[in-house]
């Protein structure tokens, strides 16, 4: 780690999702997890775990019935969580966090052109020449062809290609539009939810190579939360495994991947699920984040569980909660 000031601090964030009935959904447990500038923390964990809930609150998208509490600090002290929607529209969105698309094929208007899309994106963003007094005017429009060009050329998209629409995209070059619109506002914080999904592997490979190089090469900070540990493994400086909306790992990916490997007995489990090691899924499902457990959300899946799990919230010790790691 660096002594910069981390491009995020998260402390202790907690989401929950209030339910008819006087329920809740717990979906994120006192998440807590720092980023430094150029570095990448991939946020792993199954399907319905609370990542995605997770990159919402950071970027104030949560719907009217969701509780947050903790702190996401960008390096001036703007808490994301209480930063209120105009601030967080006006300033974070686009502009201080970078959103690298789902779906780039879905994120794109099918009418409109890559051009066009970065055209947007550079007059609401990014060109300083584009003042409001200059819009419209030839040398602005200009200025802002040249940053849509400069855009794409960034991002590897193909000049040729500029007047195409998203439909007439290979996946890859949709992919590469979605990530040039994401450079655009040059945010220092890059993340990216599932921006691997739906591609074929050597795609995969070559959409996670190309977020590295934005990352670490030009200093900013990507927290990228995929369900692909190959892809995780490829990319990342540090992992963060979430189980039933609790980070149980933090590990170096180095370490996670390789020797001594994952701490935690759910994280050894999915690495162990992989094709490409033992094959064995973890047995059983993981909890409704509606009925949590008393103890260790994880205990009645865990080879290792013995009474006190199954009663005790293990605290998180060097990156790690587990009574037995
Ligand atoms: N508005 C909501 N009201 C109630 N529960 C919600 C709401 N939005 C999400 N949830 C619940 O929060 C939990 C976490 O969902 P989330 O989308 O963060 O999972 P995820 O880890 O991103 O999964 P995936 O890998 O499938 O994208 C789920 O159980 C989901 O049903
Ligand atoms: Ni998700």
């Amino acid at each position: 780690m660096t002594d910069a000031a981390p491009a995020l601090d998260v402390r202790g964030l907690s989401v929950r999702f209030r339910m008819p009935g006087g329920r809740y959904v717990a979906a994120v447990s006192d998440a807590s997890f720092r980023l430094a500038p150029g570095s990448c923390l991939a946020l792993v964990g199954e399907s319905g775990c609370g990542k995605s809930v997770l990159a919402s609150a950071l970027l104030g998208l949560l719907p009217g019935n969701a509780d947050t509490a903790g702190s996401a600090v960008l390096p001036d002290g703007l808490d994301l969580l209480t930063a209120g929607e105009a601030v967080l529209s006006r300033t974070v969105r686009g502009r201080r966090i970078g959103l690298v698309p789902q779906s780039p094929a879905a994120h794109l208007t099918p009418v409109r052109t890559i051009r066009s899309h970065l055209e947007e994106a550079v007059r609401e963003l990014a060109h300083p020449a584009v003042s409001a007094a200059a819009r419209g005017r030839r040398a602005a429009r200009e200025a802002v062809r040249a940053a849509a060009e400069r855009a794409a050329a960034r991002a590897a998209f193909p000049a040729s290609h500029l007047d195409r629409h998203p439909h007439e995209l290979s996946g890859g070059l949709a992919q590469r539009a979605a990530t040039a619109l994401a450079l655009i506002g040059d945010a220092p914080l890059l993340l990216a939810d599932e921006p691997t999904t739906g591609l074929d592997r050597d795609l995969v490979h070559r959409t996670v190579d190309e977020l590295r190089a934005h990352t670490r090469d030009a200093g900013r900070a990507l927290l990228m939360i995929t369900h692909d540990l190959a892809a995780a493994h490829r990319i990342a400086d540090t992992v963060a495994v979430m189980y039933a909306g609790r980070i149980v790992e933090i590990s170096p990916a180095d370490a996670f991947f390789g020797r001594p490997g994952p701490r935690h007995p759910y994280a050894r489990g999915l690495l162990d699920a992989l094709p490409e090691r033992a094959f064995a899924p973890i047995p059983g499902a993981p909890p409704e984040l509606g009925a949590l457990p008393p103890g260790c959300a994880f205990a009645a899946r865990c080879p290792d569980a013995d009474a006190r799990c199954r009663t005790e919230l293990p605290a998180t010790r060097s990156g790690v909660a587990c009574h037995h790691a």
